[in-house]
């Protein structure tokens, strides 16, 4: 006797006979709720950019504004649910692909989720921005020149790398590919040095407000 199926299940990767199951309360629904609309804030930039920084001026900028936020930053997802993987090429390709996809989630939830890693590789960022509706993915290069980060250097680990205590360490001995095309650029001005992360915050910020993601 043949015997049917019940719902359409799927095979995905490794997961066999597995099932989407939709909820009647959507993102419109929570969005509505928050009044702004979830998206992925991607900030890329070598170690000693400014990432942690501006995630946070951006966070705090948001939160005055009444809008709901979450940071993912590569050190600390490194703490736990990423705490297993290392820095050579295909850890870090897996570091930024779940980042990516906790981040999917953050942005279907309804939050501006703002992730902060320095994730070297194009392809692995465009895997991410693949992952989330069109527009909804803003990738923010912190364009700061390498001897800059090197002279700031606030966790010594440079100083490491060069020394050869450290092996692989982006823009020393592990490659940093820039963005070839991104939303926003923030770099050093003529002459002036760098903006404040209180102003490279704005610039964000007003990108989000123009593209209609702080409201619903
Ligand atoms: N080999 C090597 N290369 C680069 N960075 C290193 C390395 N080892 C440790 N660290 C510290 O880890 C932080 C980068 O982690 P990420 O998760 O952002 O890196 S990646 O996106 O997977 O490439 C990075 O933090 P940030 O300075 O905040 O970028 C470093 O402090
Ligand atoms: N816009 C900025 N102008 C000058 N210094 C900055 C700026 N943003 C961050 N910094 C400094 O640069 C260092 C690295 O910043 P951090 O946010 O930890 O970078 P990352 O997360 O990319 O490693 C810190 O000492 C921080 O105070």
């Amino acid at each position: 006797m043949k015997t049917e199926l019940l719902f359409q299940v799927s095979n995905v990767g490794n997961s066999t006979n597995i099932l989407w199951h939709d909820c009647p309360i959507q993102k419109r629904d929570r969005q509505q709720l928050l009044q702004q609309r979830g998206c992925v804030v991607w900030l890329t930039g070598l170690s000693g950019s400014g990432k942690s920084t501006l995630a946070c001026a951006l966070s705090r900028s948001l939160h005055a504004r009444g809008k709901l936020t979450y940071i993912l930053d590569g050190d600390n997802v490194r703490h736990g649910l990423n705490r297993d993987l290392s820095f050579r090429a295909e850890d870090r390709s897996e570091n930024i692909r779940r980042i990516g996809e906790v981040a999917k989630l953050f942005a279907d939830a309804g939050l501006i989720c703002i992730t902060s890693l320095i994730s070297p590789y194009q392809k692995d960022r465009d895997a991410c921005r693949a992952l989330v509706p069109e527009g909804d993915f803003i990738e923010v290069f912190i364009d700061v020149p390498l001897h800059v980060c090197e002279a700031r250097d606030p966790k010594g680990l440079y100083k490491l790398a060069r020394a050869g205590k450290i092996k692989g360490f982006t823009g020393i001995d592990d490659p940093y590919e820039p963005p070839s095309s991104c939303e926003i650029v923030l770099q050093q001005q003529q002459g002036n040095g760098f903006k404040s992360p209180c102003e490279m915050a704005e610039i964000v910020i007003s990108y989000l407000e123009e593209k209609g993601y702080l409201r619903a």
